[in-house]
């Protein structure tokens, strides 16, 4: 199986309103709620790509229990560890005049020492039995800066190739823990970096100790430094919808091609080809099979001469 961690998992709204207008009130014409937080969004589309996968992080609280109860029948199982405090909701305002949408994320629960401990002892017996592990999303309060840093060593240890989706310091101590595979978009490579570059920026990130480095560039698609050579994908059109979970699609693209063995370049085209498939669906983390499929052929990878 595939194991992701989301140790801030989310009780997913979005709400659809007819425009969005600062200091305004507004009548919401559609509501979605959905078990969220990235490594759960990232579960559901390897599931979907008939990957067996196992979910883990934390959740707790009434938006905990909701969350359980949405997720209990849907196909990742559910090994997510419980905690005092309450799960956060995130909320997604998507303006249906422009179709832009805006991101609401809360602090989450607070995770006491020994609510860690019991996560580590259960992320030691699920990396027994996963090919690959995720690590998604940003850390709740309570739980250290290089918690990403130590989970990351503990996979290596157990023999389990680690990617990480994550930014900032925890990013950055992730990083030098030496991961097989990040993936930043082109704000959190530059913040790491300091170099709005995505190439020198990628390299930057390798020499740091990222494996490979696969660069979510937007409407550009993605770029791949990795040991093997440097690729580049983009999307046959520049897609335009929810963009929320459309990282988390490209995670599950490359974490399945991974276990797969795909060749780079198929790797990436699914990844761009999922992640254009997860703007162009109305809700955060899913996708339609058959627009995935008729993306998948129209995307462009294009080889660069030096290898990373
Ligand atoms: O606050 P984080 O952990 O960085 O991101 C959380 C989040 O915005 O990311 C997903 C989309 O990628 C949503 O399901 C989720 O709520």
């Amino acid at each position: 199986m595939i194991l992701t961690v989301t140790l801030n998992t989310a009780l997913d709204i979005t709400y659809r309103v007819p425009a969005l207008t600062p200091h305004a009130s507004h009548r919401v014409t559609d509501v979605a709620e959905r078990p969220g937080g990235k490594g759960l969004n990232v579960a559901r589309v390897l599931a979907a790509l008939g990957h067996d996968t196992v979910v883990t992080g934390f959740a707790g609280g009434p938006s905990g229990a909701v969350l359980r109860d949405l997720l209990a029948p849907l196909a990742p199982v559910d090994a997510l560890v419980p905690v005092s405090g309450n799960t956060r909701r995130t909320v997604a305002v998507v303006d249906a005049a422009t179709g832009d949408t805006t991101q609401l994320n809360e602090p989450g629960p607070t995770v006491t020492a020994d609510e860690w401990a019991a996560f580590l002892s259960s992320y030691a017996e699920l990396l027994g039995g996963a090919e690959a592990v995720a690590l998604c999303g940003s850390l709740p309060p309570g739980i250290h800066v290089g918690a990403y840093a130590e989970l990351i060593r503990r996979a290596r240890t157990a023999g389990v190739p680690v990617l990480l989706d994550t930014s900032g310091e925890p990013l950055r101590r992730g990083i030098a823990a030496r991961p097989g595979l990040v993936k930043p978009n082109a704000d959190e490579l530059a913040q790491l970096t300091g170099s709005r570059d995505p190439l020198r920026a990628a390299h930057d990130a390798r020499r740091r100790g990222a494996h490979t480095v696969v660069a979510s560039l937007g409407a550009d698609g993605m770029l791949a430094a990795t040991p093997e050579g440097l690729w580049q994908a983009a999307p046959p059109a520049r897609v335009k919808g929810n963009p929320t979970g459309a990282g988390d699609s490209a995670v599950a693209g490359l974490l399945s091609g991974l276990v797969e063995q795909l060749p780079w370049p198929e790797r990436l085209a699914r990844a761009v080809a999922l992640s254009a498939a997860t703007v162009l669906a109305p809700a955060a983390g899913e996708f339609d099979v058959r627009t995935y499929e008729d993306l998948l052929p129209q995307v462009e990878v294009t080889a660069h001469a030096t290898a990373a």
